[in-house]
């Protein structure tokens, strides 16, 4: 495979937990500036996949390339989020106390301190860049509401935002749409497809009118490995697929 072009470029990686093999030779290709959806039953490997893209697991063997060319095997966590590979985990994190707008501040500013980050000014640029996140996120009505009382659904867009402060080429979304309501779940397909115009984004998701919505390729693990992939029509169509994830 070629690796020139691509954001993520995984080749024949294992990894395995005390003998159990939790990866199993996989190779998985995201494009620059594709939207990839990630299926397969619990257990396939889509949390251990992502552990190891963002340098929590240290592949056993295979190939892990960011970009083309960082070799990411060769880098620890902290160097990976600022190469530029953000992740955001199914729960939401964002400070509950805090308004959304001092929440994305926080997120734009990580490596200060906190307390400047609070009482300094915001300089216009920083301003500017919290309103397009904002929009982006559909929270510019809730700017300066505490995120303790947003909705669920309102609380994991806060949290692709804060993702997004970060500039990251890449995303990797776990489980974004489990516990919204259906609107929710339609307004965030939407607003992946919208940051996906901009960005490269990998999406773990179980709920398939979700993954419908967002109209990309899909990749279903299954066992550490690529059971079926392509359209969404075709994996889900695909009778192994059906066996062991959709058909349960
Ligand atoms: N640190 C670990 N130590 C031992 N076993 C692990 C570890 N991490 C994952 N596993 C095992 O590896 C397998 C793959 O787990 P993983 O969490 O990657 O699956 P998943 O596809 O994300 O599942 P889910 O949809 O439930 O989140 C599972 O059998 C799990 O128990």
């Amino acid at each position: 495979m070629e690796r020139a072009g691509t954001i993520l470029y995984l080749d024949g990686v294992s990894v395995a937990f005390d003998g159990f093999k939790a990866i199993q030779n996989l190779s998985f290709v995201l494009k620059r500036g594709e939207m990839r959806a990630i299926i397969g039953p619990n257990g396939a490997g889509k949390t251990t996949m992502m552990d190891i893209v963002t340098g929590k697991t240290r592949p056993d063997e295979g190939d892990v390339y960011f970009n083309g060319t960082i070799d990411l095997t060769r880098h620890d966590e902290a160097d990976i989020a600022t190469l530029g590979i953000g992740r955001k985990f199914q729960k939401p994190t964002v400070f509950e106390s805090l308004t959304v707008a001092d929440n994305l501040s926080l997120a734009l500013a990580a490596p200060r301190d906190v307390f400047s980050v609070l009482f300094a000014r915001e300089s216009s640029g920083r301003a500017r860049r919290i309103d397009e996140i904002l929009e982006i996120v559909r929270l510019g009505h809730r700017r300066e509401h505490v995120a303790a009382n947003l909705s669920h659904g309102q609380k994991q867009w806060l949290e692709i935002g804060m993702l997004l402060a970060q500039d990251p080429k890449l995303l990797l979304v776990d489980e974004p749409v489990a516990g919204m309501t259906d609107a929710e779940t339609e307004e965030t397909a939407r607003l992946l497809r919208e940051i996906a115009a901009t960005h490269s984004v990998v999406v773990v998701e179980h709920d398939m009118h979700f993954v419908r919505e967002l109209d990309v390729k899909v990749t279903c693990l299954h066992e550490g490995s690529v059971l079926s992939e392509g359209s969404l029509d075709h994996v889900s169509s695909d009778k192994r697929v059906i066996e062991v994830y959709l058909g349960r």
